[in-house]
């Protein structure tokens, strides 16, 4: 058994499996059954080989919370649904977080992260996002050409463009210099500008060429944690790898993250040791066919491997 290294959580260390079967911020059926499958692929059971102690309190229900009568609020496509689940999502990442816990969320699409990055600063003010995606998801309500909310949760935790009541919740709590992201390659015309004028660094699949994986997730870390001092929430997205490697996903850019530069990313954040949240999204069983499906839900269990202490040695 390895010995965990995570400076900021106590012993024993545990994770809190937050499964988000939700769908909400995007059009297509079948992101809502990724946790399922992962869950179902032995995630928790690899987990525990690892040496955590595994808490999962089963798939959340978010049926109960839905509303028949949510039409769109100017562009943005199911608001209360996605307002009311990131809230619930944000209160037990929170909870989870507070308790010492690492919370690890199973997406579910990405509109999830405006909870899980909202728990983790609720409990860690200082703590900073390593966001690795083909996308920003940093349309503001303005920008958004989709009105799919998985597009928009960086601009949400930010406080950027109109405000909506509905997300009222939502504390401006991410400053933009504790984000950093790696592996962009599908960013819209107005996101780019919204990444400018907010100095945001972001290396994408350029960076990741022109430098190396090793070298852009150590410019990634000085950018957001000079130091090396502060918490981690490291959310990624299935889509920041190439489709060859995970093709079960909705919205697939070719051009991206090899196998080894994914898992990459993940082992040289855990090597950090201050990981204290981690988000796993956009895995959609729907979507292709079942030899896809199997391997886009194996890398997806392993990149958390990673990310969790697993070693190649
Ligand atoms: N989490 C994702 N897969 N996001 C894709 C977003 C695509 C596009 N930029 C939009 O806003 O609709
Ligand atoms: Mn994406
Ligand atoms: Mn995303």
């Amino acid at each position: 058994m390895t010995s965990l290294t995570c400076k900021f959580l106590p012993d024993p260390k545990t994770i809190a499996v937050v499964g988000c079967p939700f769908s909400g911020g995007q059009p297509k059926v079948g992101v809502d059954k990724g946790p399922i499958h992962l869950v179902e692929a032995g995630l928790l059971t690899q987990l525990k080989e690892l040496g955590w102690n595994v808490q999962f309190d089963g798939h959340h229900q978010f049926e109960e919370i839905s509303t028949a009568d949510d039409p769109p609020i100017g562009k943005l496509k199911n608001p209360r649904f996605v307002s009311r689940v990131t809230k619930a999502v944000a209160q037990v990442v929170g909870d989870h977080a507070k308790k010492g816990q690492l919370p690890l969320t199973l997406g579910g699409d990405h509109s999830l992260a405006m909870g899980t990055i909202s728990g983790t600063l609720d409990t860690y003010p200082d703590a900073c996002v390593v966001w690795v995606d083909a996308h920003a998801d940093i349309n503001t309500a303005d920008s958004t050409d989709s009105g799919n909310i998985h597009g928009m949760p960086v601009s949400f935790l930010m406080g950027l463009g109109s405000k909506i009541p509905e997300f009222g919740w939502v504390k401006s709590a991410l400053r933009p210099d504790r984000i950093v992201y790696i592996g962009l390659r599908d960013v819209d015309a107005g996101e780019k500008r919204i990444l400018k004028e907010n100095d945001i660094k972001a290396f994408s699949m350029h960076e990741v060429d022109k430098y190396g994986i090793g070298k852009v997730v150590e410019m990634a870390l000085d950018h957001v944690n000079p130091k090396r001092d502060r918490p981690i929430h490291l959310s990624f997205d299935v889509d920041a790898l190439d489709p060859s490697v995970a093709p079960s996903t909705g919205t697939p850019v070719r051009g991206g993250l090899t196998f080894r530069e994914g898992h990459y990313i993940c082992e040289a954040i855990y090597e950090t040791g201050l990981l204290v949240a981690l988000d796993l999204m956009e895995v959609n069983p729907s979507l292709a066919d079942e030899e896809s499906v199997k391997q886009t839900v194996t890398v997806g269990c392993s990149l958390v491997r990673s990310a969790l202490g697993e070693t190649l040695l």
